[in-house]
């Protein structure tokens, strides 16, 4: 277990990045009025009529009904998590909801509400200052891996089993998307317990723990990457705009040109600059980044800046974790010692292969679910749309040409090297396609910060 403490989310190898308790999923009576505003929050209600958000009434409904909770009493971190999840999905819905109703009438964002009623951003400063929080919608404590209830309790985490606790649109491809995060995520035990078993390798000088490690964080990897592809059925390209605006954040987004304010707390003058909830605070990227060493071979550049700024997007456990992976993998000198013997060599390649895997296909999703419909030049985390992803992207397509070049090839038998010969050989043409792709991009969005591929 890494970082035992109060918070929900701990890393270990029975949950590894799901909370340790499956989420709550009602509030207690006493916020009772909060429940009813969320239950009648989707823009579609499951009777099929509109609610809060689809009449244009939710920011209204929270001015007159909402009371300031105090919640300063409160000590139970599964009833903590659960109320930032709760206020952090109201907050995004007050903020955005000008946004939502222009772009559905006209395809622009506009400006949104510049300021978080007190009845809003009090409680939700309390609460997330208790677990550790930026007071803002996330990916773990809020919108995806907080938000899921099993169907059946006595079932495992099975997609099929899950169903959404709280919802901004209501429409199935909205359930799809964020339901298919946690149902990757559920695989994520044995990719921590081999990944702390591969440094484990290391430290001992024991060759065969090392290469057993690998074998299992790359077949790991290999069945997160077959549930990320059920995307495509699970939440369908042409339905992502219509609830994406929700997730966006304050900060370079230019819905915000002056942040947020929180009314009724002490920073209250402060204007607040928040990334919004983003797939990109998940830890199964970046802890594969660190333990694979990628991390240091990252351009130094603005686009890299980025990708650490959304590490502190995180459960503080999650951040402990990944933080851990780095300094560790670079202590022991993780691809030095891969790259010491012909076998260790081939299974680090294959691990890359999955991380390409991941970041080809999520790639594919950008262009299919985002690009193709909007020029807005912002993802919803604050990144530049068409060259943060492939700034990281290019630098897995690169490492696999170098330690490629450092594997002999002969050592390896038959199939083998051919499957390894393939990743090679995908890994460069992959490359030159990315290459044109965002010089091909960057004609139709100019300002994005520039990198070499
Ligand atoms: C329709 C599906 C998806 C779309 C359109 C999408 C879109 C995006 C975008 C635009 C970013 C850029 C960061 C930002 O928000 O500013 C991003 C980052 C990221 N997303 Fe997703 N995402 C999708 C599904 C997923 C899934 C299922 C996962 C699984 C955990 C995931 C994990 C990530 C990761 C790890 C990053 C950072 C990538 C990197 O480090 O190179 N995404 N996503």
């Amino acid at each position: 277990m890494f970082g035992p403490n109060q918070n929900q989310f701990i890393v270990d190898g029975r949950r590894g990045f799901l909370p340790t308790q499956d989420p709550l999923t009602a509030l207690p009576e006493r916020f009772g009025v909060l429940e009813d505003l969320l239950q009648r929050m989707p823009l579609k209600l499951p009777d099929g009529s509109a609610g809060l958000l689809g009449q244009g009434r939710l920011g209204a409904a929270v001015d007159q009904e909402l009371p300031v909770y105090d919640v300063s009493r409160e000590t139970d971190p599964r009833l903590l998590t659960a109320l930032f999840r709760d206020l952090t999905f109201l907050a995004s819905a007050y903020l955005l909801e000008p946004c939502d109703r222009l772009y559905r009438q006209t395809g622009e964002y506009g400006l949104g509400r510049n300021v978080l009623p007190r009845a809003i951003a009090q409680p939700l400063e309390v609460v997330a200052a208790k677990i550790g929080a930026m007071p803002f919608m996330e990916y773990a404590q809020s919108y995806s891996l907080y938000n899921y209830r099993l169907r059946d309790p006595s079932q495992g985490l099975d997609y099929n089993n899950l169903d959404l606790v709280r919802q901004f649109s209501g429409c199935p491809s909205e359930h799809g998307f964020i339901l298919v995060h946690v149902a990757m995520v559920a695989h994520t035990g044995p990719l921590v317990s081999s990944a702390l078993g591969v440094l484990q390798g290391v430290r001992d000088q024991d060759r065969t723990a090392f290469n057993a490690s690998l074998e299992l964080y790359r077949d790991t990897m290999d069945k997160i990457n077959q549930v990320m592809e059920t995307m495509w059925k699970r939440s369908r390209a042409e339905d992502y705009m219509s609830f994406r605006t929700f997730i966006m954040g304050t900060k370079n987004q230019p819905m915000f040109p002056n942040g947020i304010t929180f009314e009724g707390t002490p920073a209250q003058s402060n204007p607040r600059f928040y990334r919004g909830e983003s797939g990109a605070n998940d830890s199964i990227i970046p802890t594969s980044d660190n333990l694979f060493q990628l991390t240091a071979h990252m351009p130094n550049n603005p686009l890299t800046q980025t990708l650490r700024d959304f590490r502190n997007y995180r459960p503080k456990n999650h951040h402990g974790f990944v933080t851990h992976m780095e300094n560790e993998a670079n202590h022991l000198r993780v691809r030095d010692f891969a790259l010491r013997d012909p076998q260790s060599t081939a299974l680090y390649l294959e691990n890359l292969d999955w991380i390409r895997a991941f970041r080809h296909r999520h790639w594919m999703f950008t262009k299919e679910y985002i690009i193709k419909y909007t020029s807005h030049p912002v993802a919803t985390g604050g990144s530049p749309i068409v060259t943060w992803l492939p700034n990281q992207l290019s630098t897995v397509l690169n490492a696999i040409n170098e330690v490629s070049a450092k594997l002999p090839l002969s050592a390896l038998s038959g199939n083998y090297r051919q499957h390894i010969e393939e990743i090679i050989g995908r890994a460069d043409s992959q490359k030159r396609v990315l290459q044109r792709e965002v010089r091909e991009l960057q004609v139709r969005f100019p300002n994005q910060e520039r990198f070499q591929i």
